[in-house]
Formats: structure tokens, C-alpha cells, sequence
């Protein structure tokens, strides 16, 4: 793997891509470690050509998101002539009955799987991105961000009402400080209680009466494929996402240069340049995957100037009084994949600066603030 030679932000050298996967079949002579070049379709050749023909083990929580996520992940693997197999492992956030929101659950989706790669139990880890702590791992690293999907949230209700049809003190579920400071920025009566357990298990103590309704990221309904589940999606005004969410993050080993090669090939470097923003924002917040942070990077073009990244950033009181927010933009060059000035350069420092003019504005303190309750 290469490493970041200069590198400054923590969260880089998770996404450098060894430029073996873009060289010419001329230049690969010199990695002696991959082995039989499988079969590749013409117009994918040269970036196959030296990818290894050998199974990869997928390990995955045995939830159904994480496994939806498992499989499709096998899927673009699979597209690209890879062999996968899926190894499922019960992991404690789906069953550790501790709340989802404190400093002790940071990486509790994350941890069982990381640990299946460390103990060679599978090769390739699959998150959700926004699930994926920000700081960088010794021995893994983050080898492709798929395609994004939709990023919103949405207001889920026995009777699909949207947020300005919920009774007064409506009680609402969730245990994501950035979701429950931004509702209550706009409905400071709602009663925002904490809520444990998978997709699954929040819609059925919904349905039992314990909560009016409760907030679910789109991504996750569209993946279970809940398409009669009454649901308002937020416009991002009012619910701006959590770094990463909509995404997924597919961690290898480190050292493991065969599966980082095939697996990188299902990256999309528009949704990997865009999380990527997000979450070195985050990580310069020192904010955790908890605190109410929010973040969000798209990619634009326009004539004139090419293509651009434009990151949006929050960041709240947890009672929701107090909220502050950047915008900022800078020209991206998605096929610049160098490190030192690509794509990834790019958007690590838009999401750098954006959290500096965060922190002038007192970010921190809100943070603090925020944990301290
Ligand atoms: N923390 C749980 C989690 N992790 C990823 C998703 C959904 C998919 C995504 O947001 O990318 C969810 C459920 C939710 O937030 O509603």
C-alpha cells in the first residue's frame, strides 16, 4: 500500500490509491505480488489486467441492511471478475442494548467486522460510511467508496405526517444528536427520546406506540427496499445528513495489496472525493460519529469552471438553539487520482477550511457544550 509521504490529515492516506490500478500493463511488471490476471471485458482490461482471479471473503454484520450492503457489494465486485463470498457475524450494535448516542458506541457498527479482517475471517469489510470512525486504522485501510445514494432523512410515521403535522410534544425516536438539534431548531415542543436497535426493531416499537415517529436515513429504506413504509423525507434545510451517510465504505487490510486492487475498482471517486470532505471536517471537529454534526458535499459542473465539490457544514447546540453554518466550493479534477494534488488533496482541504471557519465561529464550544449535558 502507499503510504502518504507528507501527509498531514489523519484520514488521508485511508483513500491513497496505489496508482498501480491505472498504470499501463507495461508498468506492472514491477508488482511481482499480483498473480494470474483474470478474465477482463476490453474496455476494463488495463485496470484488471493484474488483478488476482482468487475468491474474496466478504464479512459482514448479519443485520439486513448490512447485509443488503454485503451483497451489493459482492455484486459490483463480482461485475468487476471478482470471486466473493459472504461471511456473515453477529456484531454487538445489533445487539448491545447500551444507547446508540455516547462516546462509548463510536465504531460499535464496525469493530466486530474490522476484527473478522484481523483475525483472517474475511478480506473485505463493508460499512456504512457515516457508521465508519474517522480516525485511521493501523492495520486497515479504506479501499473504495461506491456510488453514493440518496443522502436524506426521513420523518417515518404510522401515518406518514410530515414535521409540521406532528401534534404538539409529539414524542420522536432517535438517538443522533445531529438529528434531534436539528428537529428541534424548527420544533423546539417536540419530545425527542432515545431509541435502540436496527431498522427493524425501531419501526416495531414505533408500532407498538412507544414513539409518534421517528427519523431514518432514506438510504437505509430504499436499501431494505420498505417502499410502503410511510415516510417524509426532510428537505436538507431543515435535516442536513451525517458525514458519509448514503455511502459505503469498503475497508481491506493493509497489507493485503491483491484485495485493495480489486476492491478499489468499485470506487467512484465523485462519492469518495465528497465523503471524503465531509468526514475530514468531522475529524477536524474531533466531533466522534455523535455529535451534532453535519456535513454534506456534492459534485456540480457548469460550463465555465468544470466540475466542483460544494460541502455545506453544521454544527449545533444539542437543544438546537444554536446553529452554525459554512458553505464553500473548490474546482475538482476527479481524474487527478495523486495524492499530493487530485481529487482527494482537493477535497480533504475544502473540508479543512470549512471546519476552520467553524471553529472560528465557535464550533468547539457548541461541541463541548454539547457532551458535557
Ligand atoms: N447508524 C445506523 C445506520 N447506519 C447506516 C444507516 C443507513 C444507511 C446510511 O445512512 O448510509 C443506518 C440507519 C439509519 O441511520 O437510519
Amino acid at each position: 500500500m502507499v503510504e502518504g509521504a507528507g501527509f498531514r490529515f489523519c484520514i488521508l492516506p485511508e483513500i491513497l490509491q496505489p496508482r498501480q490500478t491505472h498504470v499501463s500493463s507495461s508498468d506492472q511488471s514491477s508488482n511481482s505480488a499480483s498473480a494470474a490476471s483474470s478474465p477482463a471485458s476490453p474496455s476494463t482490461a488495463s485496470l484488471e489486467s493484474d488483478v488476482s482471479a482468487s475468491s474474496l471473503r466478504i464479512a459482514t454484520r448479519e443485520s439486513p441492511l448490512a447485509m443488503w450492503q454485503a451483497e451489493h457489494v459482492a455484486a459490483l465486485l463480482s461485475g468487476h471478475g471478482t470471486q466473493v463470498e459472504i461471511v456473515p457475524m453477529v456484531s454487538s450494535g445489533d445487539i448491545d442494548m447500551s444507547p446508540i448516542d455516547g462516546r462509548r458506541s463510536v465504531g460499535v457498527f464496525t469493530k466486530r467486522i474490522q476484527r473478522a479482517l484481523l483475525q483472517d475471517e474475511g478480506d473485505v469489510a463493508v460499512h456504512s460510511m457515516k457508521d465508519l470512525p474517522t480516525e485511521k486504522h493501523a492495520e486497515l485501510v479504506l479501499a473504495s467508496c461506491p456510488d453514493r445514494e440518496i443522502v436524506t432523512d426521513c420523518l417515518v410515521s404510522p401515518a406518514g405526517l410530515s414535521l409540521d403535522q406532528l401534534r404538539q410534544g409529539a414524542v420522536i425516536g432517535t438517538g443522533s444528536r445531529r438529528r434531534a438539534a436539528q428537529l428541534k431548531r424548527v420544533r423546539p415542543d417536540l419530545d425527542i427520546q432515545p431509541i435502540r436497535g436496527n431498522v427493524q426493531t425501531r419501526l416495531k416499537k414505533m408500532s407498538d406506540g412507544q414513539y409518534d415517529a421517528i427519523i431514518l436515513a432514506a438510504a437505509g429504506i430504499e436499501r431494505l427496499e420498505m417502499h410502503d413504509l410511510p415516510r417524509v423525507e426532510l428537505p436538507l434545510d431543515i435535516m442536513l445528513p451525517a458525514p458519509g451517510q448514503g455511502a459505503l465504505a469498503i475497508e481491506v487490510r493493509r497489507d493485503d495489496q491483491a484485495a485493495f486492487q480489486q476492491v478499489a475498482l468499485t470506487s467512484d471517486p465523485a462519492s469518495m472525493a465528497c465523503t471524503l470532505a465531509e468526514r475530514t471536517l468531522l475529524a477536524a471537529l474531533h466531533g466522534g460519529c455523535l455529535a451534532p454534526i453535519a456535513a454534506l458535499g456534492t459534485i456540480e459542473t457548469d460550463e465555465a469552471s468544470g466540475w466542483s465539490l460544494n460541502l455545506i457544514a453544521r454544527v449545533l447546540s444539542t437543544d438546537g438553539t444554536q446553529q452554525l453554518e459554512v458553505q464553500g466550493k473548490c474546482e475538482i479534477d476527479l481524474d487527478d487520482r495523486d495524492p499530493a494534488t487530485g481529487s482527494v488533496h482537493q477535497a480533504a482541504q475544502l473540508g479543512l477550511q470549512l471546519s476552520q471557519q467553524l471553529i472560528e465561529q465557535g464550533a468547539k464550544e457548541l461541541i463541548h457544550d454539547g457532551r458535557s449535558e
